[in-house]
């Protein structure tokens, strides 16, 4: 929803929070020898990212040396985007004495004028296994709610990179269309089941699931093996039934292989995002 400042624009939507999470690391630099170290998959994230960029600028320059090691890749559908500007904002924030929530709307801001996301950083900030979005915007403005997701594993398929602005190009109208009356049916009965179900026709009306994978993931759906599933961006994402793990992670593993793609092995969130303060071994 694109309302008049970037704070208030954002999503209405559900999505599963996963783990292992992002870890990031952040201490004081009065030394002036900030910098920022950024890794999804050990792949170094440039500092010439639009997201890095337009939360360093929404910031007005960083004193604060930041750390962050993903575990997942950028630009696929895990939403690593908001946790770098998380990890940046709520970092620079905590030296300034903000909230959490005033640095996670910056981080929430930045995402919105990247055009990288509109919802994954209140997802972040409040939302664990399943979460729904009912009010839009930045935190403090949106309403999200959580729900418990029943399932032990969660593997991930990555089908390749798509920027979310190339998704927004592709989709377009289409993507509100679509996914209204699914959100809606979801948000009238929030569980794991209701939103595999609904998640599933939104992607392969929205072109993200290819004719193969939704052909051999509907198969294991009706071998029992598999609970449900769905793909968001270049992501797919595979609930296996809880007393067939074994099986459904051998054929997973098997079409990994067959299609040269990265599998992955996860589970629900059963928090949201936490900050701790760390004290260096030399105070
Ligand atoms: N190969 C790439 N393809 C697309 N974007 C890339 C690539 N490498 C780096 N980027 C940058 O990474 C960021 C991608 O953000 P994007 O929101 O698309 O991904 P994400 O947060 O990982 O996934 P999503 O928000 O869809 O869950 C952008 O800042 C983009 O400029
Ligand atoms: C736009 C989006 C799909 C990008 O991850 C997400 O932020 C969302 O659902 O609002």
């Amino acid at each position: 929803m694109w309302r008049g400042s970037p704070r208030e624009t954002g999503s209405l939507g559900a999505g599963l929070l996963l783990e292992p999470p992002a870890v990031a690391e952040v201490y004081e630099c009065p030394g002036g020898e900030c910098g920022l170290r950024v890794r999804a998959c050990g792949e170094l994230v440039s500092a010439s990212t639009s997201i890095v960029k337009h939360v360093v600028e929404l910031l007005g320059g960083l004193n604060v040396d930041v750390s962050l090691e993903s575990p997942a890749p950028l630009a696929v559908g895990y939403a690593v985007s908001a946790a770098i500007a998380l990890a940046i904002a709520i970092g620079e924030g905590s030296r300034r004495g903000w909230s959490v929530e005033a640095s996670a709307a910056v981080a929430h801001e930045a995402e919105v004028l990247a055009g990288t996301g509109l919802g994954d950083v209140v997802a972040m900030v409040y939302g664990r296994g399943l979460e729904l979005r009912l009010a839009p915007g930045a935190p403090g403005l949106a309403r999200v709610e959580s729900f418990p997701v029943n399932a032990k594993t969660i593997y991930s398929l990555e089908l390749g990179r798509m920027a979310t602005t190339e998704m927004h190009r592709a989709l377009g109208e289409k993507l509100v269309a679509l996914a209204a009356p699914r959100w809606q049916r979801i948000a009238e009965n929030p569980n794991l089941d209701t939103f595999l179900r609904e998640a599933r026709e939104f992607s392969v009306e929205a072109g993200f699931a290819p004719d193969w994978l939704r052909e051999k993931l509907d198969r294991l759906v009706s071998r029992g093996l598999v609970r449900g599933w769905y793909v968001k961006k270049r992501v797919a994402i595979v609930v296996p039934e809880d007393d067939a793990a074994g099986e459904a992670r051998e054929e997973l593993e098997a079409l990994a292989a067959k299609r040269g793609l990265r599998l992955r092995r996860h589970r629900p969130a059963g928090s949201p995002l936490s900050v701790e303060p760390c004290y260096s071994s030399f105070m």
